[in-house]
Order: structure tokens, then C-alpha cells, then sequence
């Protein structure tokens, strides 16, 4: 099951718990890029009353810890966020106030899990969860966005634009559509995007062997362990893991389900080109490079078939 607690519009209502604001109400240093706004379409006087009462530009100290000398970026991130995302309905408009904790913060918190050049899948990205947030805090990763939403893949493609991030492609598909597409990941994250075992089906076929799953979950995380070990083994994962992330800095730490990809088992939860109406995989942007982003340190992780070769010209 998707996690309630987070994402919005087209999936569902948006977030209704209340949390934490450290966002004082005056205006933003991080101006909305003009080109994101004209492709805006109009919104709901309740959606632009939202938007323009909540602002990001002060990011909680704890932001400065997680993302260093990518705060600046991270803070344009949040800027989109809390404007053209909220407009778009890809976030709600409750959310505005916790995006620097609740979302930029609890998926940055994450970034030493990936060995220094990794490549990763992100699947379900959403608005950009974690997958952007990883791309700014790493520029070393190579990241692929996997989302089957026309209108996420535009935003995602207009963020990774803006940014200037020339170690992201977006992909409109279903996970379970792009195998053999995106290459074989290090790494490939999913957050808020279906239980453990149904993400254990669609993200092990897109990590090579030896290659891993990080799921973020919640305080569930556990509970899921337990009902799914089984059927996750069954498709060649290892024993799940939880990873406590940011402990210290944030409360409650970030959860994540690490699963080893142990074997490759045939027919996984893969389900190439299965024709589900909502594309099949090409990439909607390249990376710059075109093969996994930049990397550094000598490490080289998987990177085959980053690109896909499709051409750009996914339905938007
Ligand atoms: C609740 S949203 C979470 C978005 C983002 N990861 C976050 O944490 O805010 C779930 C996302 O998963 C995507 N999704 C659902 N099924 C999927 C699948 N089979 N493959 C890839 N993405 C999928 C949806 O389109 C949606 O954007």
C-alpha cells in the first residue's frame, strides 16, 4: 500500500496530517523559474492562496547538516516544490510547510547508502522523491526516474531542466514496463510507492545481482518485513534490513528496507511491455551524458542501457 502520508493529486488526496513548521510566512529568496510557471496551468484560488502563504526559502538548520554546498540547489528544489508541484497537484498543499523536514530532509538523510558512483533507479518518483533529492545532494550518482504519470514526467523533466541536472534521465513507465530498458541498477528506491513485496517484484528485476533495494518506509516497515520475508525471498531477494537514517538529526529517523538482490529469478514481477496504456518506457529526457550521470572517485557502478534509446518523444 502506498503510505498516506505521502504524495497527492492524481493519486489520491494529499497529506492531512499536521507537523512541524519551521517556514516563517514572508517572502521567497528562491524565486519559481519563469519557465515552470508558463507552463503552469491555471489553478484554484484555494491552491494559489496556499502556495503563495507558505515559504521555503529558510531551510531548517538540520538541511544544512544533510546537504552541504548543494543547499542552494536543494532550496530551488524546494522552491518548485512548494509552487509549481502544489499548482500541478503533485504535492498537497498541506505539505508545503513540512517540505524541507518531512520530504527534502527525510529522503537527503539517506545518500550514504550508495557507494560513490552508483547507479539508481528510483521507481514511483512522484514529484521527485527521493530521486532529485538524491541527484542534488549526489551529483556523483547516476539516477534514473521511473514514473508512469505524464504529468509527473513533465514536472520531473521541467525540475531536472531548471536544476541543471546532468545526472538524471526521467522515464515514463511502470517499473515492471522498463526491465531490460533502464539497465541494471546498484541501487534502485522506491518511496510511498506499494507494499514491500509488490516493490520486491518490480525493483529487484531493475538491480543487477548483488545489487539493492532501498525501500523508505515508515514505522511499518517491520510489520511489512515480516509478512513479506517469504514471497521477497521467493523472488531472489536476501533477508531484509532496516536502516535507521539521520538519527540524531531528525526524529523519527528515516526507515529503510534494505533488500540484497541475491539471484536473478526469471519472470520476477517483470512484465516487459505489457501495454498498459500509460507508455512502456523511453526515456522523456536524457542525461547530459548519457550514461549515468557524472562520476567520481574511480567507481564505476552498472550504467548499461541509461538512455534507452527511445528518442524524446514520450506523450506528455
Ligand atoms: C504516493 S506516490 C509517491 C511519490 C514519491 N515517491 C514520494 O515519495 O512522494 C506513488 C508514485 O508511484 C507511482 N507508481 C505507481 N505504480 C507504479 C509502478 N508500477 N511503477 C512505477 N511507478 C509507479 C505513481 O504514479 C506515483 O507517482
Amino acid at each position: 500500500m502506498t503510505d498516506p502520508r505521502f504524495g497527492a493529486g492524481d493519486d489520491g488526496p494529499g497529506v492531512t496530517t499536521p507537523g512541524p513548521s519551521s517556514v516563517p510566512a514572508s517572502s521567497s529568496s528562491y524565486a519559481a523559474r519563469p519557465g515552470l510557471a508558463q507552463n503552469a496551468p491555471s489553478s484554484s484560488a484555494e491552491v494559489s492562496r496556499d502556495v503563495s502563504a507558505v515559504d521555503v526559502s529558510q531551510p531548517p538548520a538540520v538541511a544544512r547538516e544533510v546537504f552541504g554546498d548543494r543547499l542552494a540547489l536543494a532550496g530551488e528544489f524546494a522552491q518548485l516544490l512548494a509552487t509549481e508541484g502544489v499548482v500541478r497537484g503533485l504535492i498537497g498543499p498541506r505539505e508545503t510547510p513540512r517540505i524541507w523536514e518531512r520530504h527534502l530532509v527525510n529522503c537527503g538523510v539517506i545518500t550514504h547508502l550508495f557507494p560513490i558512483g552508483a547507479s539508481v533507479v528510483d521507481v514511483g518518483s512522484g514529484a521527485g522523491l527521493p530521486g532529485i533529492v538524491l541527484a542534488v545532494a549526489r551529483p556523483d550518482l547516476g539516477i534514473t526516474l521511473v514514473e508512469p504519470l505524464a504529468r509527473r514526467t513533465a514536472f520531473l523533466t521541467e525540475v531536472v531542466d531548471e536544476l541543471g541536472l546532468d545526472n538524471v534521465t526521467v522515464v515514463r513507465g511502470r517499473a515492471e514496463e522498463v526491465v531490460g530498458q533502464v539497465g541494471e541498477a546498484d541501487v534502485v528506491t522506491a518511496r510511498a510507492v506499494a507494499a514491500l513485496d509488490k516493490l520486491a517484484g518490480w525493483c529487484l528485476p531493475l538491480a543487477r545481482v548483488g545489487g539493492r533495494l532501498l525501500a523508505l518506509k515508515g514505522s511499518s516497515a517491520e510489520e511489512e518485513i515480516d509478512e513479506h520475508r517469504a514471497a521477497i525471498a521467493r523472488i531472489g531477494g536476501g533477508e531484509p534490513v532496516i536502516r535507521l537514517c539521520g538519527v540524531g538529526l531528525i526524529d523519527p529517523p528515516a526507515t529503510v528496507v534494505e533488500v540484497v538482490k541475491e539471484r536473478a529469478v526469471g519472470g520476477s514481477g517483470a512484465r516487459s511491455g505489457s501495454g498498459s496504456g500509460v507508455g512502456s518506457g523511453g526515456p522523456v529526457r536524457g542525461a547530459g551524458k548519457g550514461s549515468g550521470g557524472r562520476r567520481s572517485g574511480g567507481a564505476r557502478g552498472s550504467d548499461q542501457g541509461r538512455g534507452g534509446g527511445r528518442g524524446n518523444n514520450r506523450r506528455g
